[in-house]
């Protein structure tokens, strides 16, 4: 028999746990995505002189920014410092993160041959990652770490592409006419990135987030085609923490994001969070639970503004089985802090 401390123990009772299995905690849990990274003075101070890729295999550097965003704010959660292309550049493919631009691919991956020579990664290899994870639970207490990685098509559309891309056009083009070339690359992400979250899993996280940041750039017929297996291989790859899914622009993807194998479905600002959890209900099942989804930019606005947004959307939130407070995307990089401080604050004083 399981002594009843054991059994106590494993009950979430951090308000992020709590809320993504579909409880109500003290106050809503809330975090932002890329809470770590620019609009802190203390980030640039230690990024000044680290590219951003040695950053992210240096554990202790990873560490302590991953904790800056949790010191200063009192957020429900850390997010590791990292990048979706992290696990790209642990395999061995020749990718650099551009400041002001994003990762930028040297040999663009655009037909058969270049995908069969795509290389494999071995857990080993993300060695400096799981030992981030580490040192961060070491220091974190009982606020949970969320680990993350990029979803199949986000990874797939900078390989193609090479680097940031508005209409994504080549990844399509590929996509509609390479079928089988096209399956061949989003399995061979699935992999990597399962092999991602697995390592992170294993250090020690608490939650994972899927960042499927461009798939809204797909109609839903074409994404339940051409990604959603994928997508649904890398979270069925991975159990015992509860799995967050997010794009941006997804209104219409809602219903399949969530059918991939998520707990919680990230919502971007252009969906009300009421109408994300009328479009994510299904008949007969649990209250979907939701993540988001003030507009990055209202934080940019006079604090009257930013307040009034924020209560609309923790009230709208209540519509759904749990909601974790966030943006609907990352943190613009002009954001001044002390905002973000006092949106904790007010979300923390707004009791059920
Ligand atoms: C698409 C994507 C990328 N990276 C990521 C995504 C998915 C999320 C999203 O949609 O924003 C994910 C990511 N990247 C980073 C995090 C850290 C954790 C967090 O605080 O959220 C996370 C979760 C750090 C980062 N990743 C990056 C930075 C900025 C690097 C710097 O400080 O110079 C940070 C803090 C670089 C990066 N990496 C990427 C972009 C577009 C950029 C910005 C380029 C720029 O504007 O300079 C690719």
């Amino acid at each position: 028999m399981t002594p009843a401390s054991e059994t106590a123990s494993r009950v979430p009772t951090a308000p992020l746990l709590v809320a993504a299995a579909g409880g109500t905690p003290a106050h809503p849990p809330v975090w932002f995505m890329r809470q770590a990274g620019r609009s802190l003075p203390e980030y640039r101070e230690v990024r000044k002189d680290v590219p951003m890729l040695q950053a992210c295999f240096t554990p202790d550097l990873v560490c302590e920014i991953t904790l800056q965003p949790v010191r200063r704010h009192g957020v429900d959660a850390a997010i590791l410092f990292s990048d979706i292309v992290v696990p790209l550049v642990a395999a061995g493919i020749d990718v650099d993160i551009v400041p002001g631009t994003g990762p930028v691919v040297a040999s663009p991956v655009r037909d058969a041959d270049a995908v069969a020579a795509l290389p494999t990664l071995a857990a080993e290899q993300l060695d400096p990652v799981a030992q981030a994870v580490g040192l961060v639970r070491a220091e974190l207490g009982d606020t949970p770490l969320i680990g993350f990685a990029g979803a199949p098509f986000t990874l797939a559309s900078y390989l193609i592409e090479g680097g940031p891309s508005r209409h994504h056009e080549r990844t399509k083009a590929l996509m509609y006419s390479r079928p089988d070339t096209w399956h061949a690359l989003l399995g061979a992400l699935a992999e990597i990135t399962a092999t991602f979250l697995q390592v992170q899993i294993g250090a020690g996280v608490a939650a994972v987030q899927l960042f499927d940041s461009w798939a809204g750039a797909l109609s839903e017929r074409d994404y339940r085609e051409y990604v959603l297996p994928h997508s649904t291989r890398v979270l069925g790859a991975v159990s015992g923490v509860p799995k967050i899914h997010f794009g941006v622009g997804t209104g219409e993807l809602l219903p399949a994001m969530r059918e991939a194998g998520a707990d919680v479905v990230g919502v971007d600002w252009r969906v009300p969070l009421d109408e994300a959890v009328r479009r994510l209900t299904v008949p007969g099942g649990p209250a979907p639970v939701v993540q988001g989804n003030l507009d990055p930019a209202v934080l940019l606005a006079d604090f009257d503004a930013i307040e009034r947004e924020v209560r609309r959307v923790v009230a709208q939130g209540r519509a759904a089985g749990g909601h974790i407070v966030n943006l609907g995307h990352g943190v613009l990089p002009n954001t001044d802090p002390t905002v973000l401080t006092r949106v904790v604050e007010l979300v923390h004083g707004l009791t059920p």
